[in-house]
C-alpha cells in the first residue's frame, strides 16, 4: 500500500510544530509508522543547506540564491526521504514543504509563483502532498508567539511588510488549491486545534 503525504503550511510562529508532535503521537498509538520531518532540513545535506539559508549573518543573500537554496535542500530531501517512505506505505509529516517557496519567496520577496514553481519543480519530482494543513494566524500573532521562543533567524527577522505578503500569499495558494489545502484555524487553544486535526485525519484515513 502507498503511505501518505502531509505537509503543515503557515506562517512563523502558528503552531505548526507543536501540533505535528502532537499529531505524531495520536498516528503512532493507532499503530501507524510515520516519518516526521522538516523543510528546510530532513536530511544530513538539507540540515546543513538550511544552516547557510537561516544565517543572519548571510543579511546580502540574493532572493534567487535564496529559493535555489530551499530548492537544492528540497530535492535532498524528496529523494532521500519523502519518496522511499511513501513507497514504504509510511506516513510523512512534513514540517513545511513546496508551499512555503511559492508563498516566502515567490509572493514575499516577489519572484514570482510562476518562476518558483518552475525552480522547484526539478526539487520535488512528481511529489506533492495529498493533504496540506493550513495554519492561519494574523501576522502579529504569529511573531508575538515566536519572538516568546528567544532568538530570530534571518527569515524572522524579516520587516512586518514581509509577513503580511505571506498571510496573503498562502489566502491566495489555498484559493488556487481547494482540493489539497485545508485551512486550519490557529488561533485556538492547542488542544482545540489538536482536536480539529485529529478529526480531519480520521476521515483521511
Ligand atoms: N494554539 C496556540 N496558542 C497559543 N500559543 C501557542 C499555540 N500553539 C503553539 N503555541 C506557542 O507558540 C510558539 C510557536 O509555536 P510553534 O509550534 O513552534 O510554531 P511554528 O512551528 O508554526 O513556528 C510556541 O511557544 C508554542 O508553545
Ligand atoms: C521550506 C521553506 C521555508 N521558508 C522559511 C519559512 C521560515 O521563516 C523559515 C524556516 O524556519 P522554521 O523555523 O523551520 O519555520 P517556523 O518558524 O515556521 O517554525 O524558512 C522559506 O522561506 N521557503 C521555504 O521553501
Amino acid at each position: 500500500m502507498k503511505g501518505l503525504f502531509i505537509s503543515f503550511e503557515g506562517p512563523d510562529g502558528a503552531g505548526k510544530t507543536t501540533q505535528i508532535k502532537m499529531l505524531e503521537e495520536y498516528l503512532k498509538n493507532k499503530g501507524y509508522d510515520v516519518v516526521l520531518t522538516r523543510e528546510p532540513g530532513g536530511t544530513y545535506i538539507s540540515e546543513q543547506i538550511r544552516k547557510v539559508i537561516l544565517d543572519v549573518s548571510n543579511e546580502n543573500m540574493n532572493y534567487m540564491t535564496e529559493a535555489l537554496l530551499y530548492a537544492a535542500s528540497r530535492a535532498q530531501h524528496v529523494s532521500e526521504v519523502i519518496k522511499s517512505s511513501i513507497d514504504e506505505g509510511k506516513i510523512v509529516i512534513c514540517d513545511r514543504f513546496v508551499d512555503s517557496s511559492v508563498v516566502y519567496q515567490g509572493i514575499g520577496r516577489n519572484l514570482g509563483i510562476d518562476t518558483v514553481e518552475a525552480i522547484n519543480k526539478f526539487a520535488i519530482d512528481g511529489c506533492m502532498p495529498h493533504v496540506t494543513f493550513l495554519f492561519k494566524i494574523s501576522p502579529e500573532e504569529g511573531i508575538r508567539r515566536k519572538s516568546k521562543q528567544g532568538e530570530k533567524d534571518r527569515l524572522e527577522n524579516e520587516k512586518i511588510d514581509f509577513h503580511k505578503r505571506v498571510y496573503k500569499g498562502y489566502e491566495e495558494l489555498r484559493d488556487k488549491h481547494v482540493d489539497r489545502i485545508q485551512e486550519i484555524d490557529a488561533e485556538k487553544t492547542i488542544e482545540e486545534i489538536h482536536e480539529d486535526i485529529k478529526k480531519r485525519i480520521d476521515d483521511i484515513l
